[in-house]
């Protein structure tokens, strides 16, 4: 039976006190989060550049658990402040951080969370980073073979290189001529592949074609993880289980203009032998019906003209014409003050910085989480984040509970 430690505190204002009681040692930086039964001890023991640990006391059993821990850890920093939000996250602000590494979320029992730990049978917890606004959904791109899924997502990426990236799927299939390991794809042994769906390192997966396909959750890491948006390149069914997370994709068909088009793609490609094309026309009429008349797909283009119909994903993406320049941008972090302490109002969390012994004259940074999107295994989106003096905002309202 483990023994409750003695910093274990529950509420946010013994959380504040027990981060602003690491003084500037910065030892022992850990705080702790009671969620029902389970209190949630986050941070780390001593240097800054340890990644931040995550244990667990059960209060229920009265044991200790050391949970399997997902998404990049965030490195430890000057100190941690937590918020239960919703019963199903914590909301970490680190201190003296960078703009796109000082607002995390902890996932402790959101839907992937919740998924991972039916699959696992274990603990589990996931990290997703914060940023502001909405600009950043994953991309789904489905269709049958051939009908230039991978050429359009070329021209996107090639012309955007900043702004999307590739979500490399593993697969059991043999490469082709001009593919490369770890860029188109991870080539992966069969009995690989299954051990690791097992354990819970996919996202989703699908038979297709004969061969086992497979978004894993790194691969969509790597990606956010780069401030990009992911564009994942996958077949219906994965289509369906990617609608069904938490990933909030915008889901796009791509249709041919005949099924003789498509097949005279297919052969124009040369990477195929005459069975595999086959097999591939024969799959494309199933995977066309389900596209058209699943509901799965926010959107459906017909490739016709190469150019007319990467205009038109461009603009569904609403980066077509003048809108490219202004949204190229990548996802914005949060410039927060190294120095400060954290309040919750509602769905506001508060920072305040500046002087506090003059409690007028201190400044305000007000995070709004009550729009929050997506989550573990990509970023939370939504954050919207302003910047105010307290004084002011006393008159307008903002610290009354509304
Ligand atoms: N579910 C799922 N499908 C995938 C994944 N990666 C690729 N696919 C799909 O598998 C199918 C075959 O892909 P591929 O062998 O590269 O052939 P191609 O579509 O003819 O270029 C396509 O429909 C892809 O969209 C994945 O990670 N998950
Ligand atoms: N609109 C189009 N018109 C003619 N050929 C096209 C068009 N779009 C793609 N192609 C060609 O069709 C073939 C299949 O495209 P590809 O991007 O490999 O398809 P997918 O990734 O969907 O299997 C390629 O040789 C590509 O150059």
């Amino acid at each position: 039976m483990g023994e409750a430690p003695a910093f274990i505190v529950d509420g946010l204002q013994n959380q504040i006190e027990f981060e602003n009681g690491c003084g500037s040692k910065f030892k022992g930086c850990k705080t702790t989060t009671t969620i029902g039964d389970k209190s949630y001890v986050i941070g780390g023991n001593d240097e800054s550049t340890l990644p931040v640990e995550v244990r667990i006391f059960d209060k229920a059993t009265g044991n200790w658990v050391t949970p399997i821990v997902l998404g990049s850890k965030p490195n430890l920093c000057k100190g941690l402040s937590a918020i239960s939000l919703n019963d199903d996250r914590i909301l970490i602000v680190k201190k003296g951080s960078a703009p796109d590494d000082c607002i995390l979320f902890l996932e402790v029992d959101t839907w992937f969370v919740r998924e991972q730990k039916k699959i696992r049978g274990t603990e589990v917890v996931a990290w997703s980073k914060g940023v502001r606004g909405d600009a950043e959904k994953p991309v789904v791109i489905s269709g049958p073979s051939g009908v230039g899924k991978g050429t359009l997502i070329s021209m996107l990426m090639k012309e955007f290189p900043s702004m999307f990236g590739f979500s490399v799927s593993h697969t059991t299939r043999a490469p082709r001529g001009m593919e490369k390991d770890g860029v188109h794809y991870h080539f992966t042994e069969r009995s690989i592949m299954e051990k690791e769906i097992k354990d819970g390192k996919f996202v989703e997966y699908a038979s297709v074609h004969g061969n086992l396909y497979g978004t894993s959750i790194e691969a969509v890491e790597v990606v956010t993880d780069a401030g990009k948006r992911c564009i994942l390149d996958i077949d219906v069914q994965g289509a369906r289980s990617v609608k069904a997370s938490s990933l909030e994709a915008i889901l796009i068909f791509i249709c041919p203009p005949s099924m003789k088009e498509l097949e005279t793609r297919l052969r124009s490609r040369r990477t195929e032998t005459e069975d595999q094309i086959l097999k591939r026309l024969q799959n494309a009429e199933v995977e066309m019906e389900q596209g058209k008349s699943s509901g799965i797909f926010d959107h459906i283009l017909y490739n016709d003209n190469l150019d007319g119909c990467y205009e038109s994903l461009k603009k569904l993406l609403g980066i077509d014409g003048a809108a490219a320049a202004t949204q190229i941008s990548a996802p914005q972090g949060i410039d927060l003050p190294a120095d400060h302490s954290v309040s919750k109002m509602d769905n506001k969390i508060i920072i305040n910085y500046g002087t506090p012994e003059l409690e007028k004259a201190s400044k305000r940074i007000v995070l709004d989480v009550s729009s929050l999107k997506g989550g573990a295994p990509g970023r939370t989106r939504g954050l919207d984040v302003y910047a105010t003096d307290s004084f002011s905002d006393d008159l307008n309202g903002i610290n009354q509970p509304s």
